[in-house]
């Protein structure tokens, strides 16, 4: 009995060290050895500590809501004292922060699949984003782009705008009809117009005939965007997700209900005797050709519809909020607009040759060179972009231990490009870096800034948004078409406070005073 109880100690005394070992590996070690590989080649960071990383000391930097430059404090801190590479923990996660331009070329030239989205946005996002175009990896994410990304390319972009016209022009006359009622002058919150305008033309692309239905995941992909804001990975507590909070249990409450919306309108496309032309059309033909077996047929088609219509509906209604916000404080950019759409459309109604009469931004991919001699409304597009990057980050992970130029990445590590860095740095853009300036665009983006790689609203690389052109299309003629028909002010009751929530958007909405002119 004696030798048992002894040999039970032993076991268990060596199960449990093992345990701690284990645990000290996982926690610790795992982080701190691909710490050690890139401090060797000279990228260092802040000390993390154990369990939260970085996460203590970013808290205690309070970000300001009054500059968007001071939403991360840390990183502007962090830049400072490590140069523009460095690396920080958020968790258990390793992160390395890149600013540094020759280093985000080298991203944009890396076509391996073995840099990929980093596996915490499915982990945290995955009620939002699911398994789809946005969040998977490798083949599969392979497979999803080559058959989704074709039919949002110009050629299909171009059947779209008489859609955005027919969107832009109810919009329109919802604010004459405020206006008139408010004796020609009215304070109006645009925010909601604008996400019904950029719901209505991506309902319409992705669901066709059903586009009505399709409208329901609108505010409720909204109401699960704002649930899932808190806790960010930024500021969250581990295992947070789990737990059957009221917050939690309504993420998945909302995610059920998309779901079953999207499934309905599968059901009647796939009974309906007339074939369909839309892209759920697109995804339900795809889903049979879907070689993963970790992802199912329906999975397959809702998060992909879900990967489609959030960033179109929400990330272009942010960008298009902004861009009125940035018109209202520059009066002297409506007019400039106003006088160019009036001379291109002479009267008629704006159509995509008139768009692209305005001399084409043919493509914002990074392979093709913009044309010179931009017109108004595309430096004023592309000025928003810069000056609000709504998607605030690009994320990158290593997948298998790789290289990129000299350096060696490795495997696990996660890559963060703050936008907003890159796009306002003075050394980059000049004195005036953080100044609304469309001009600087008048002969294209190459020459507005010492280096091309330093302008990304739309991501880089093999990552780049698909959805570039529809989205760079329904923000020229949102504009076009507000600009001609009123005049914009900021309102009184305006108070700007951009907050990072998943993209940056204005704590309090955009008012403005719109006068009919
Ligand atoms: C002004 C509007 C838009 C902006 C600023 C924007 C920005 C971005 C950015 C920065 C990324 C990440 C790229 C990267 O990681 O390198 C992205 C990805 C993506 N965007 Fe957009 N986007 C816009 C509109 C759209 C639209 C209209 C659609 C759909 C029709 C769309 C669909 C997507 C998808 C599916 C991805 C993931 C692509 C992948 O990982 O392969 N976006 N977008």
């Amino acid at each position: 009995m004696d030798s048992f109880i002894i040999v039970a100690t032993i076991f268990s005394a060596f199960g449990f060290c093992s345990f701690i070992v284990y645990l000290v590996h996982v926690l610790w070690l795992n982080g701190e050895n691909r710490r050690l590989i890139l401090r060797r080649q000279g990228i260092e960071g802040p000390l993390p500590a154990l369990l939260l990383g970085n996460v203590p000391q970013m808290k205690r930097m309070l970000p300001s809501h009054h500059r968007l430059m001071s939403l991360f404090p840390y990183f502007t801190q962090w830049t400072k004292r490590y140069g523009q590479s460095f690396l920080f923990a958020l968790g258990r996660s390793q992160f390395m922060y890149v600013a540094d331009t020759n280093f985000v070329r080298e991203i944009n030239c890396f076509t391996s699949l073995d840099m990929g989205k980093p596996a915490y946005l499915r982990k945290d996002r995955g009620a939002l984003l699911g398994k789809g175009l946005i969040t998977t990896n490798g083949p599969v994410w392979y497979y999803q782009r080559k058959t989704i990304a074709p039919h949002l390319f110009m050629d299909r972009v171009k059947d779209m705008t008489e859609l955005m016209v027919e969107s832009g022009g109810e919009l329109v006359k919802s604010w004459d009809n405020i206006i008139e009622a408010n004796s020609g002058i009215a304070d109006i919150r645009v925010d909601d117009y604008v996400r019904r305008f950029t719901s209505y033309v991506i309902s319409k692309v992705v669901f066709g005939d059903d586009w009505q239905k399709g409208m329901e995941i609108f505010p409720k992909s909204l109401a699960l965007i704002n649930a899932m804001s808190s806790p960010t990975i930024l500021t969250g507590v581990p295992f947070y997700r789990y737990l059957p909070s009221k917050n939690n249990r309504e993420i998945w409450r909302l995610e059920k209900e998309i779901h079953s919306t999207i499934m309905g309108i599968v059901k009647k496309h796939t009974e309906s005797e007339t074939a369909c032309k839309d892209l759920l059309q697109v995804m339900i033909e795809g889903s049979k050709g879907n070689v993963e077996p970790s992802i199912t047929a329906d999975e397959f088609i809702v998060d992909n519809c879900k990967d489609i219509c959030i960033p179109a509906s929400e990330v272009t209604a942010v960008s298009v909020i902004w861009g009125l916000m940035l018109l209202a404080s520059h009066p002297e950019w409506q007019t400039h607009i106003r006088a160019e759409v009036s001379q291109v459309c002479k009267g008629g109604e704006l159509n995509f040759d008139m768009l692209h009469k305005m001399k084409a931004v043919r493509d914002m991919t990074m392979t093709m060179t913009m044309e010179i001699n931009q017109l108004q409304l595309k430096m004023v597009v592309l000025e928003v972009l810069r000056l609000y990057p709504a998607t605030t980050f690009v994320s990158r992970q290593a997948l298998q231990n790789l290289k990129l130029g000299d350096v060696e990445i490795p495997k696990g590590i996660n890559i963060w490009l703050w936008m907003l860095e890159l796009h306002t740095d003075p050394k980059i853009w000049g004195t005036d870096s953080e100044k609304f300036n469309p001009e600087r665009f008048a002969n294209g983006i190459s020459r507005a800034c010492k280096s091309r790689q330093a302008y990304i609203p739309f991501g880089l690389g093999a990552r780049v948004c698909p959805g570039q052109s529809l989205g760079m299309t329904e923000l020229q003629v949102l504009f076009a078409l507000i600009v001609s028909n009123f005049s914009l002010a900021i309102a009184p009751s305006y108070r700007h406070s951009p907050q990072y929530a998943l993209l940056i958007e204005p704590e309090f909405g955009v008012n403005l005073l719109i006068r009919k002119i």
